[in-house]
């Protein structure tokens, strides 16, 4: 058996990645490449660490290395991860690859659950991942981080105060509910909740992190235009229900994205409550607000539907415990993990498709 790395590297070129459709030689994708006399041994550096199509990926090397330089050759490949950004210089945060606006057209649809769950299932999946909870009206990922009665501290840096964000169940978080107590929040409206995400943005301690989450208020409001002023925001999730009034406003807040001036892509709908499923017939599904409501907002707007989240009494309770529900195994872990791996996956879409997001300069 006669073959040398270029023959390795020219197999591998054939390989595409499936969701950006380049040949992973040409995205950088592969490396470490060492020949032996009968075997090959190999690094593919993923786009993130969620990556769902990993082992089609590796099937797809192999075959590719066996049809195109020898069936007997031994492949060894180690898969690792490198999530990929397009805010390297941004101006503010050039150490967050990606910030994620999480928002809602209603209220009380399960944003900050979607949000919280979909945190913890990123960084399960080895993620560096932080929240900024900017629901001025009802702040409820302390309660879900079981972190309510904590404050994050402070540290001076360079005789500047920074906030140094909690960290829960390996993710980063601040609240603009650790600044008020809950049943005060609303008084956080206007400049003075737009200053505290400002802050929560450029003098918070956020470290090195793949994915920033940002907990919008429902409907699109002030904290929605500081937000896209401050910093270059990579994409939005937009969270609804399937019922008629939810999807009116949902399509409300993603047309807010799209407007020219504010152009945030859109990286799906996630359909929460989509279905009813009781925890003791965990395969049946009722579909209690409606079917299809999430898929057709997706084919009207075309933009993927990333996931679709039973509603189940667990989820609720969870919430109210403080332990998100995809801490624990079952369908509801499996749902918010097959969301985790969907959002990573649009984010690197995304990231190998669209330039870096502008942040906007309204004219008065
Ligand atoms: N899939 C689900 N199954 C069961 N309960 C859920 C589900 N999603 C959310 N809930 C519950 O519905 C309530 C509202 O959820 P949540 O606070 O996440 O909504 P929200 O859209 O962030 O609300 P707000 O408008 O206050 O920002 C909570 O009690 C939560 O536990």
């Amino acid at each position: 058996m006669k073959f040398d790395k270029s023959d390795i590297i020219k197999a591998l070129s054939t390989v595409d990645d499936p969701d950006i459709k380049k040949d992973l030689v040409s995205l950088n994708m592969i490396q470490d490449i060492e020949v032996f006399s009968d075997a090959v041994k190999f690094t593919v550096v993923l786009t993130t660490p969620a990556c769902p199509l990993k082992e089609l990926i590796r099937k797809n090397c192999v075959d590719a290395i066996h049809e195109l330089v020898n069936p007997d050759i031994k492949v060894d490949i180690q898969m690792s991860s490198n999530v990929t950004t397009t805010r390297n210089s941004a101006p503010l945060l050039p150490n967050v690859k990606n910030i994620i606006a999480v928002a809602s057209g209603k209220g009380g649809v399960g944003k900050s659950t979607v949000t919280s769950n979909l945190a913890v299932a990123l960084a399960q999946e080895g993620a560096k991942v932080g929240i900024i909870d900017a629901d001025i009206y009802g702040p409820s990922v302390p309660t879900m981080f079981n972190c309510e009665h904590e404050q994050p501290s402070v540290k001076q840096v360079n005789g500047k105060n920074i906030i140094v964000p909690l960290e829960q169940y390996g993710v980063k978080l601040i609240s603009i509910g650790f600044l008020a107590p809950a049943d005060n929040a609303v008084v956080w409206r206007g400049p003075m909740a737009s200053s505290a995400l400002k802050q929560f943005i450029g003098d918070t301690d956020w470290g090195e992190l793949d994915y920033l989450l940002i907990d919008l208020p429902p409907g699109t409001s002030d904290i929605h235009l500081t937000l896209v002023q401050t910093v270059p925001v990579t994409g939005a999730v937009i969270v609804t229900t399937p019922q008629k009034v939810a999807l009116a406003d949902a399509k409300k807040g993603l047309t807010m994205f799209r407007q020219p001036q504010i152009n945030v892509p859109i990286l799906g709908i996630v359909e929460n409550m989509a279905y009813f499923t009781p925890e003791e017939l965990p395969d049946n599904k009722y579909y209690i607000f409606g079917e299809g409501g999430g898929q057709n907002l997706s084919d009207k707007f075309d933009v993927p539907l990333i996931g679709q989240i039973p509603i189940v009494q667990s989820i609720r309770e969870s919430g109210d415990n403080g332990y998100p529900a995809v801490l624990k195994e079952g369908k509801t872990k499996e749902a918010f993990t097959a969301l985790a791996e969907s959002v990573a996956r649009q984010v690197a879409i995304r990231n190998a498709t669209v330039k870096e997001t502008k942040t906007v300069e309204f004219k008065v």
